[in-house]
């Protein structure tokens, strides 16, 4: 079994769009204790049978998952055939990276247990190929992605926290935000000051320089997110923020006491909370 755990970023700027389309990023991301099951086993036939239960998500080659393990069998030559159980609790193009933490779950999961001579940088590589967040699902833990998100520097996790998330009944596009953006007047984090929290392992520091260039973008599209943000940070958050394009928002909160509050008060509008840990160590992938 492999946990595909759901990413945050606790900050994410945009410095500029590429001649490839794509948009040139710097981002602070780390894993949460909220994830999704893989189960692979082997097939006699060849062939992928991807069996996912959530009527949220296709079946077939549209999924990532599915994606995954066909690039695997490709670029590795594999034969014989794989099944894959997805078992979904990561909420969906919610700004959270699921699809493509069940990708990353399969390149690891398929190196295993068809027994390939790989690195995670390899299968990084071969993740940037499904999603721009793949590669960094394959290594987990907190990092630095840049480049188009498949450039990662690991980083030191945050201190022990709660990750308090609301997520509004919504669908958000990635790529529709990414094109509404206007670089010049949205807000651009300090990605070197996180950077730097997380290696004084300064939790104030870390909730004052969260950041996110895509949130007033999704705002615009959706003002409820902007008001799952004021009605965390006045029930006691941390901080609070808006993941990837969104529309999922999330809370930092060291105390107990007070993320329990803020998941009550949550509740009480938002059919969607979730209260969790932050993961943020590599080790929690096996
Ligand atoms: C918003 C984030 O989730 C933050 O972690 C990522 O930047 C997006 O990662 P993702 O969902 O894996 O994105 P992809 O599937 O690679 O790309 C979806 C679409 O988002 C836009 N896109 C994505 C990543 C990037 N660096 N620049 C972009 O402009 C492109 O229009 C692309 O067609
Ligand atoms: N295994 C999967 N799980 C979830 N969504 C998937 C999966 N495979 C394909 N998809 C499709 O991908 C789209 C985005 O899904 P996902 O949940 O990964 O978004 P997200 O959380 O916004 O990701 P990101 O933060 O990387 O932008 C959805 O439209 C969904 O139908």
């Amino acid at each position: 079994m492999e946990k595909a755990p759901a990413k945050i970023n606790l900050s994410l700027d945009v410095l500029h769009k590429r001649e490839d389309g794509f948009h040139e990023v710097e981002m602070v991301m780390t894993t949460i204790d909220l994830a999704d099951r893989v189960e692979l086993s082997y097939l006699e036939e060849d062939k992928i049978l991807l069996e996912a239960e959530s009527r949220y998500v296709p079946n077939d080659e549209r999924n990532l998952a599915y994606l995954a393990a066909k690039k695997m069998k490709e670029y590795f030559s594999v034969t014989g055939g794989v099944h894959i159980k997805l078992t979904k609790h990561v909420p969906v193009a919610a700004g959270l990276a699921g699809g493509s933490s069940d990708a990353a779950a399969v390149l690891r999961g398929m190196a295993r247990l068809f027994e390939l001579d790989t690195t995670p940088g390899e299968l990084a590589q071969i993740g940037a190929q499904i999603g721009s967040d793949v590669s960094f699902c394959v290594h987990g833990g907190t990092a630095l992605a840049t480049g188009r998100g498949e450039k990662i520097e690991e980083l030191p996790a945050p201190p022990p926290c709660w990750v308090v998330l609301a997520k509004p009944p919504i669908g958000v596009s990635t790529k529709t935000i990414y094109q509404a953006l206007d670089i010049k007047e949205a807000h651009h984090p300090d990605t070197e000051a996180m950077v730097m929290a997380l290696r004084e392992e300064d939790y104030e520091k870390i909730c004052r320089h969260t950041g996110n260039t895509l949130e007033g973008v999704t705002v615009q599209f959706h003002p409820e997110v902007a008001q799952l943000k004021e009605h965390m940070l006045q029930a006691g958050a941390d901080a609070s923020l808006m993941s990837g394009s969104g529309p999922t928002v999330f809370s930092l909160v060291e105390q107990d006491v007070k993320a329990r509050r803020i998941y009550n008060h949550l509740k009480g509008f938002c059919e969607e909370v979730y209260m969790v840990r932050v993961l943020g160590a590599k080790e929690t992938l096996d």
